[in-house]
């Protein structure tokens, strides 16, 4: 007998739970969105088994419902749910960014009967939407729980045991507890990646060379400014106490190092980077995941107008789904090379046989 899940949300988050679940073929996967257009693309690329914009459908037989839909979506959600007829035992769960608000609000809202169990995968992309979805974003990633005071341990099992798909790590944690940590190695630094590009983009309106010269420094720590907009006004909205702590703390430790160059105090300076080296060093290493580059494709192409249309037509055509596609090098008359990123090892396997077809030269590294 399948179990029913119902994703709520079915974007870059959502279907990615859902990829993970559903190599379980004991796993129903019911999608709802407000957008027809996402739910139909999350059918047609095999995501979810059905879709639907009625919530009272998508949630009917659910035994565990999972919310991935922006922060501030996530209560009127739960009221919505707090009105319809769920099956007993259920258990609610969310993935947004933020904690303490949302399980305080289910607490309040949700009937008993319903286990609502806060979550909160701590992996993702800059990315939005389904089709940048992938079956091993949360590999070995943490995975953060934060059920409420009166949710039977059974259903936090019950959770773990469903998410294990995921190949995350399932913690448990106080909601609170999440915030601050989570506001300082996430939400934090993408205020700062955003500040950075907004301050350049202002000394670029005055000197376009700023832009042309953006090399691999301010490349590599602003790849996150490229994120949804909607989904971090939320966040920050959400967590707005601990970030303002946050950056108070981060003020004083700028104007520290800046007294440090005024001064000219060369040894604290060189003390400085030294510290926060051996830090970033010795952060642990995610072994797999959605960076890694498992299902990367490389195919030479002439540089000449239209070749990358037609790359992604053909596999387009085969219903072949690409998550990342980047020239890796083009100059005027010289071959370029185009790294195109598949969801498996499926895809990737039909994509090479497809290009190799016609004629181009592909190859996979390692
Ligand atoms: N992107 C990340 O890196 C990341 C990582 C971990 C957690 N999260 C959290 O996951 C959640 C989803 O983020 P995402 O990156 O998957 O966003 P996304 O934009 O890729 O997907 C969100 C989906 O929700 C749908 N949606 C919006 N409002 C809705 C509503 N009221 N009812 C039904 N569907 C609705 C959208 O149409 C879209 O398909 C957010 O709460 C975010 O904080 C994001
Ligand atoms: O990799 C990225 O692009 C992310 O921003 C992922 C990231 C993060 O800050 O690490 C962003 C928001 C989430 O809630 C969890 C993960």
């Amino acid at each position: 007998m399948s179990t029913t899940v119902a994703i709520l949300g079915v974007g870059l988050i959502g279907g990615s739970i859902a990829l993970a679940l559903r190599q379980n073929p004991q796993i129903r996967i019911v999608g709802f969105d407000l957008r027809q257009d996402y739910l139909d693309k999350a059918l047609n690329t095999g995501v979810i088994h059905a879709a639907t914009t009625d919530l009272q459908t998508a949630v009917r037989e659910a035994k565990v419902i999972f919310i991935a839909t922006p922060v501030e979506t996530i209560y009127p959600l739960i009221d919505q749910l707090s009105e319809l007829s769920l099956a007993p035992d259920v258990i609610v769960t969310d993935v947004g960014s933020i904690k303490s608000k949302v399980v305080a609000y289910a607490q309040q809202r949700l009937p008993q009967g319903v286990q609502f169990i806060g979550g909160h995968p701590m992996a993702g992309s800059h990315k939005s939407g389904v089709e940048a979805a992938s079956d091993r974003l949360f590999e070995n990633a943490y995975y953060v729980l934060t059920p409420l005071a009166g949710t039977p341990q059974d259903g936090v099992e019950r959770l773990t045991s469903l998410l294990t798909a995921t190949r995350a790590k399932i913690v448990v944690m106080d909601p609170d507890e999440h915030d601050q940590i989570v506001g300082a190695v996430s939400h934090f630094p993408h205020i700062m990646a955003a500040v950075l590009v907004n301050q350049v983009a202002r000394f670029n309106d005055q000197n376009e060379w700023y832009k042309r010269l953006a090399a691999g420094g301010f490349r590599d720590i602003t790849r996150i400014a490229s994120s949804s907009p909607r989904m971090w006004r939320d966040i920050l909205l959400n967590n707005k106490h601990h970030l303002l702590k946050i950056a108070a703390d981060w003020r004083n430790a700028l104007d520290e190092i800046m007294a440090k160059v005024e001064t000219a105090d060369r040894e604290q300076i060189e003390e400085f980077f030294r510290q926060a080296r051996d830090f970033r060093d010795g952060l642990p290493e995610r072994q797999k995941g959605a960076m890694q580059p498992l299902y990367d494709l490389y195919i030479d192409i002439p540089d000449h107008p239209g070749e990358i249309g037609r790359i992604t037509t053909l596999l387009g055509a085969k219903q072949i789904n690409i998550t990342n596609i980047r020239i890796l090098e083009t100059r005027e008359d010289v071959m370029g090379v185009l790294r195109i990123t598949f969801r498996n090892q499926q895809e990737l396997e039909k994509g090479e046989e497809l290009l190799r077809y016609f004629d181009y030269n592909v190859y996979t590294l390692g």
